[in-house]
């Protein structure tokens, strides 16, 4: 059996194989409310047959949103929302997650399909930004947010515990703090974008401080049989990567000992000049393998990680606990069924599919090719 259609167990939550689906952000929300194409779009991924699902990029306050179109989860109205997209997640043999997150300077943007810049500071459907320094990210995102108070602060970190005590009531097993990509956990602990001179700025540990804090607050009020992650950025592409990851490691050792139990290893994206090797298959893997190595922590990576191969490569040189796998997902809601044919798994259909699907996919031999009775 090959590696990536193991389980893998953490905590008391047991996933039926290595293969997750990331966080991907589906702009599609009014208020931050899911709708029905949010119910939809996860149910079909579920039944897919990952083993874990996790719901986008989700507001812990309004202004905490990437865009306007992004999920919220800051009243009962949302929550209550997302309590059947849980449930849907779950009904398929699927672990249900979401990710919880605050923009920071990166808030208040376009759809990337309108434009993925800030909103226009005269247009209404806009909100001012806050972020550890008044430093704007660059290029199209360069509205200059508000430096955050003290009171901004604990504001901001009780809404993650709000969030995730929200999360946890409607249902959802896996819990993922968006600390990447730029948004406002990870420019805490950038010194480009945290150039604070208090207790949150400056050194490691005041530059720690805001995810080490919240980490704490979450995990107290998180089952502590259910796995607390993070999405966290540990390189910049900037020329100083060594140093990056060196302390990016270090944090993740004090966020492990804090109760994270897993990282989503990804990029940080806290300047627009970083240059990322898209080019190269799965490039984060050797990276992510160096966190769970050095930090001793369960870790999960994606980015580029197209194939069969590539994937099974990752699990079974222990590079990475889970794959995440996005865009792939995508264009086939289906593609572990594709992943277990490929790698050769015993009865591909079963292992992945629900019955009604499994039954007759078990006899299809393909379009035009007679079908097995
Ligand atoms: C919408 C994103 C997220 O939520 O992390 C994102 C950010 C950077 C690159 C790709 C996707």
């Amino acid at each position: 059996m090959p590696r990536l259609f193991s389980p893998f167990q953490l905590k008391s939550v047991t996933l039926r194989n290595r293969i997750a689906v990331p966080p991907m952000c589906q702009y599609s929300a009014v208020d931050g409310v899911p709708n029905a194409w949010h119910l939809a779009h996860y149910t079909g991924l579920a039944r897919g047959g990952a083993g874990l699902v996790i719901v986008e990029a989700t507001g812990v306050s309004p202004e905490g949103r990437i865009t306007p179109g992004c999920l919220g989860l800051w009243n009962d109205a949302q929550a209550d929302a997302l309590a059947p997209i849980a449930a849907a997640i779950a009904g398929t043999g699927a672990v249900p997650g979401i990710q919880i997150g605050h923009a920071g300077r990166k808030a208040s943007a376009n759809l990337p399909w309108e434009g993925d810049d800030h909103i226009a500071e005269d247009d209404a459907r806009g909100w001012p930004t806050l972020a550890p320094s008044a430093i704007a990210f660059g290029g199209g995102l360069s509205k200059l947010p508000r430096e955050m108070t003290l009171d901004d602060i604990k504001r901001v970190q009780a809404d993650f515990v709000a969030a995730a005590e929200r999360a946890r009531d409607a249902g959802f097993k896996w819990l993922e703090l968006h600390f990447a990509h730029g948004y406002l956990a990870q420019s805490f602990f950038s010194a480009y974008s945290n150039q604070r001179d208090d207790q949150y700025g400056g050194s490691f540990d005041n530059r720690a401080r805001f995810l080490l804090e919240t980490v704490a607050a979450v995990r107290a009020v998180w089952p502590a049989e259910l796995p607390l992650t993070a999405r966290m950025g540990v390189i910049e592409y900037d020329g100083h990567d060594e140093e990056t990851l060196a302390e990016s490691i270090e944090l993740v050792k004090q966020m492990r000992e804090q109760g994270l139990d897993l990282l989503n290893v990804s990029i940080n994206f806290v300047i627009p000049t970083g240059v990322v090797p898209w080019g190269t298959p799965s490039f984060l893997a050797p990276i992510a393998q160096r966190v769970r190595n050095e930090a001793g922590i369960a870790v999960a990576v994606g980015w580029c990680v197209d194939g069969a191969e590539a994937a099974e490569a990752i699990v079974a040189q222990q590079q990475s606990d889970l794959v995440m796998i996005g865009r792939a997902h995508l264009a086939n809601p289906h593609y572990p069924y594709q992943l277990a044919q490929e790698l050769g798994v015993e009865n591909p259909a079963w292992a992945t599919l629900p019955a009604p699907y499994a039954h007759w996919l078990a006899r299809y031999r393909g379009p035009g090719r007679a079908s097995a009775q």
